[in-house]
Parts: structure tokens; C-alpha cells; sequence
């Protein structure tokens, strides 16, 4: 483990990746591994696999960085380079500072070893002298919270305990650098937010790298993402971008097995989805729940020509290639909020009844329209949405305009700016297709008043009463 060196470019990046790459070799049997053993390298029994190549990073002092991909794509190969626990076939890889990484369950500690025999082992090899570790102990045993099986040896631990006593020694070692990989899925909810606490305190002076599918997660706690498909960097930019586009990847990947999963069971041939029985002509649907409705109306465009419906035109301009997606099957039209007086908003009151409209026009026939919408924060974190899943089976016919009306209470929301994507879909709470999603494509500044607000959002309180005991009130 290296200290940093003050004024020195290994300061100034504590993580720096070049052309980093890893090969594994794959043998089809296990007796090709032998031998390849025995000629010598003379023959090949194996294929190379590349887990990861030609990747170059800069991670800078300060910055906390999300590194994200799909399953196998190479994050844990790339973080285990990073930190040392494995070679690298091409490339290098400079660190400087402490790095303490939670990487693989357990890695790090002797089975054999009771759990407080291991936090000194740990502890030292993370630059703590015997002494300093004594003093912390307390708060480390604190913090893990795994009571008497601290004096048993880890290999009788659950793969929570394990993760819980190595987030505790990293989280009282001071170092420079935290590296996490998925370690906060394994722990409990309690334990979860512990360590988000943690990790939330330790960014304000630390560097951070942090691997993890949850997305809000990523969002809230890094500026910066890098995403890696296929061992290859496929974007390194704000984590708000990367998410839009990662996620994008993500449903047209969805999009195209459903499609695939559509054409084994009707033979390819989409003509053979029965004619709809209510998709000709015009209706409305409401769905009542909790206190408030979503609504959803549908109509021809023989009606919206002779004015039944507002004056709604679509066409591929109002799709935005560079970041809407879905399979073109409808058309997001419009997207409105409106106050409690009808009049279209981008500053509903929070406390105060609003509606979301969400019109969209059909391009073929939709067995079962789903119409969703979310609302992000500044930090791309999602605090609310709503869908008609659940709710709502609705066919649509080919060129029948539809429109979705949310009616909710705005929650009272921490001040700022916030963005609303709506999406909708063919499917239901199983599967669905996405047929547009148009991301922010709602800002809105919530009127927020003089209330505090407690969280993320505050929840719509009916009633608050203050009794005394013995009096009425
Ligand atoms: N020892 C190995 N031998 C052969 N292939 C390996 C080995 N270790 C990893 N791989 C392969 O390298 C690829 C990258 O694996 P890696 O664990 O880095 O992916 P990941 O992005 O962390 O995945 P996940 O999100 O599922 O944890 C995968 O295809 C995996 O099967």
C-alpha cells in the first residue's frame, strides 16, 4: 500500500488505468487443461476470452465514480485490477493513498480466524498500527453489529455477517479511497442505510468508485459514471447521461427478447392478435385507488379531426433520437400538468391537487396500453411515479389517440428543479414492451412553501392533533 505523494500527479489521481485488459483462457474440457500443460505451448487447447481490454480511466481526487453494466460485462474484473487482487494480462494500473476495497464476500479474511482476529489482520494490512486498532475496536464491533459471533471464526458467518464486519473495518481505517462492489445487497435494510451513511460522510472528502445495479443508489451518491459493456468502456460521462442511455440499452435489450419470446409463440406472424372488441370508435376508463384516479380516454383520429378531441398532432418529430427510445409503435404527443384550476403548470403547489395529462398516438394495434411516468430529482434520484399497471387493460387500435390523466396531490418536495419522463408501453406487470419513453420531458419547479420538508419528500398528511392527556380537544 503506497501513501500519497503531496503535489505529485498520483495526488492528483489516485486511480489511473491504461490500456488495462484481461484475458482468461477457456477450455472446452478439463483434460485440454492438462494437456496444454504438456505441450508446452507448442499446441492450443483453449480460446481466449477477453473480460476486459483497451480500458483507460482517470480517476481524480475527490470524485465519486459509479462504474455500471449489465451481468458479466467486466466491473468486478475491472475493480479486482484496481486493487490488486488480480493480474492484469496487458496494461497497468497506478494507485496511490489507502484504497480499502469491499470486493468478492469475505476476500481478505482467513476463514479460520475468529472475526476480531480478523479485524486486526485487515485493519493492519490497511496501514493501522496494533494500537490505533485497539482504540477503534469498540466502534468497529459497534458498527458490525454481529454480537458474540465476532469471537467465532468467519467461516461459521452468514454472507451478511461477513459483509457486515468487513464494511466495519474499512469504515474505521481512514482511507483515501473506497472502493464498493455490491456489497450494500447483501446486508440487511438497517444495515444497508448504515452503510449508505458512511459512505454518503466519507464522499465529502474521499474518493469513491462504487459498483452497483441499483440505480438511485448510483445516482445519489456519484457525479460521475462509467459504463462498461462487453469489457470495453462504453461511456464515461455525468451519471445523469449514463443512466439515460444505460437504461435506453437496457429496455431495447427487453424490448427485442419480448419481441423474439412474440414471435415463437404466434409463428412471427403479428397479423394473427385478434381484431380488438373495443378498439374501434371512443371510451373512457377510470380506475379509482387510494384517494385519487387515473383516467385514461380514448379516441379515433376521425374524432380528434372533427374537434371531440384537443388538437393533437404526431408525428416522428416528436421524438428525440438522441434520447427517446421504444419500438415506434406510438407516439408520446404531449405531456401536461395541470393545477387544480385546469391551467397548464410547470409550478404546482405541492399540497395542492394537480393532474398530469399523458397523450400518446397509436401506430398499430396495442393489445394492452400501459401509460407510466416518473419524477426525478436534480441528482437523477427517482422520488415518485405512477403507472395504469394494475389498473388499467386497455386495447388500442392503429391511429387512436389516447390520454392518460393522473390526478394526485403534489407531495411537498425539497426545493429545486424536477424532471418528468412519461413512457408508454404494451404489456402488463410481467412484461412489457416499451413503445416510446420520453425522458425528461417535463421540467418543473414544485412551490414548495413554508413547510418543512422531511426526506425525500413529505407524505400528504390528512390530520395532525396535539392532545393533552385529560383534555379534549
Ligand atoms: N476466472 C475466470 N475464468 C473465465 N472467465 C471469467 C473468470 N472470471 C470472470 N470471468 C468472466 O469475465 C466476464 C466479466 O466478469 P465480471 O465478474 O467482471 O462481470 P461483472 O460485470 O462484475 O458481472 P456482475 O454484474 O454479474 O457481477 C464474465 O463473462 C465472466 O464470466
Amino acid at each position: 500500500m503506497t501513501k500519497t505523494n503531496v503535489g505529485s500527479s498520483e495526488d492528483l489521481h489516485p486511480i489511473l488505468v491504461s490500456d488495462l485488459g484481461k484475458c482468461y483462457q477457456i477450455y472446452a474440457k478439463p483434460k485440454d487443461r492438462l494437456k496444454q500443460a504438456l505441450w508446452r505451448g507448442r499446441r492450443q487447447y483453449y480460446r481466449e476470452f477477453w473480460a476486459l481490454r483497451n480500458v483507460n480511466l482517470e480517476i481524480r481526487t475527490g470524485e465519486t465514480v459509479a462504474i455500471i453494466g449489465r451481468n458479466g460485462s467486466g466491473k468486478s474484473t475491472l475493480l479486482q485490477m484496481i486493487c490488486g487482487t488480480l493480474a492484469p494480462t496487458e496494461g497497468s494500473v497506478k494507485t496511490s493513498g489507502t484504497i480499502a476495497a469491499l470486493l468478492e464476500l469475505g476476500s481478505g479474511f482467513n476463514p479460520e480466524f475468529t472475526g476480531i482476529e480478523n479485524v486486526f489482520l485487515n485493519a493492519s494490512l490497511l496501514g493501522l498500527t496494533q494500537e490505533q486498532i485497539r482504540a477503534r475496536l469498540d466502534d468497529i464491533q459497534a458498527f458490525a453489529d454481529i454480537g458474540d459471533f465476532v469471537h467465532q471464526p468467519v467461516k461459521t458467518y452468514s454472507s451478511g455477517m461477513l459483509v457486515r464486519l468487513a464494511f466495519a473495518v474499512v469504515a474505521h481505517v481512514d482511507p483515501s479511497v473506497l472502493i464498493v462492489d455490491e456489497a450494500l445487497s447483501v446486508g440487511d435494510a438497517v444495515f444497508a442505510q448504515r452503510c449508505m451513511r458512511f459512505i454518503r460522510r466519507f464522499t465529502e472528502q474521499g474518493t469513491l468508485l462504487f459498483v452497483s445495479h441499483d440505480l438511485n443508489a448510483v445516482s445519489s451518491l456519484c457525479e460521475r459514471a462509467i459504463w462498461i459493456d462487453s469489457g470495453r468502456v462504453q461511456m464515461d460521462t455525468d451519471t445523469a447521461s449514463i443512466i439515460t442511455a444505460y437504461t435506453r440499452s437496457c429496455h431495447e435489450a427487453s424490448n427485442a427478447e419480448i419481441e423474439a419470446a412474440n414471435n415463437m409463440t404466434d409463428g412471427g406472424n403479428r397479423a394473427a392478435v385478434s381484431v380488438p372488441q373495443n378498439g374501434a370508435g371512443s371510451g373512457t376508463s377510470t380506475t379509482e385507488h387510494a384517494s385519487k384516479t387515473i383516467h385514461i380516454e380514448w379516441n379515433s383520429v376521425a374524432a380528434q379531426e372533427s374537434g371531440q378531441a384537443e388538437g393533437v398532432q404526431a408525428d416522428m418529430a416528436d421524438w428525440d433520437a438522441e434520447r427517446d427510445y421504444g419500438d415506434g409503435m406510438a407516439t408520446i404527443t404531449s405531456v401536461v400538468m395541470r393545477d387544480k384550476d385546469g391551467a397548464a403548470t410547470t409550478t404546482p403547489k405541492c399540497g395542492e391537487d394537480v393532474r398530469l395529462e399523458v397523450s400518446a398516438l397509436c401506430n398499430t394495434f396495442v393489445k394492452s396500453f400501459l401509460v407510466a411516468f416518473f419524477v426525478r430529482d436534480r441528482t437523477g434520484q427517482i422520488v415518485f411515479g405512477e403507472s395504469t399497471i394494475g389498473r388499467e387493460c386497455l386495447t388500442v387500435d392503429n391511429q387512436q389517440l389516447v390520454s392518460a390523466f393522473f390526478d394526485f396531490t403534489m407531495p411537498f418536495l425539497q426545493p429545486g428543479s424536477y424532471s418528468l419522463s412519461a413512457a408508454v408501453s404494451n404489456g402488463d406487470a410481467m412484461g412489457f414492451k416499451v413503445l416510446h419513453f420520453k425522458p425528461d420531458t417535463l421540467i418543473f419547479q414544485p412551490m414548495v412553501g413554508r413547510r418543512p420538508v422531511y426526506g425525500v419528500f413529505s407524505t400528504t398528511t390528512m390530520a395532525i392533533k396535539l392532545v393533552v392527556q385529560g383534555q379534549s380537544c
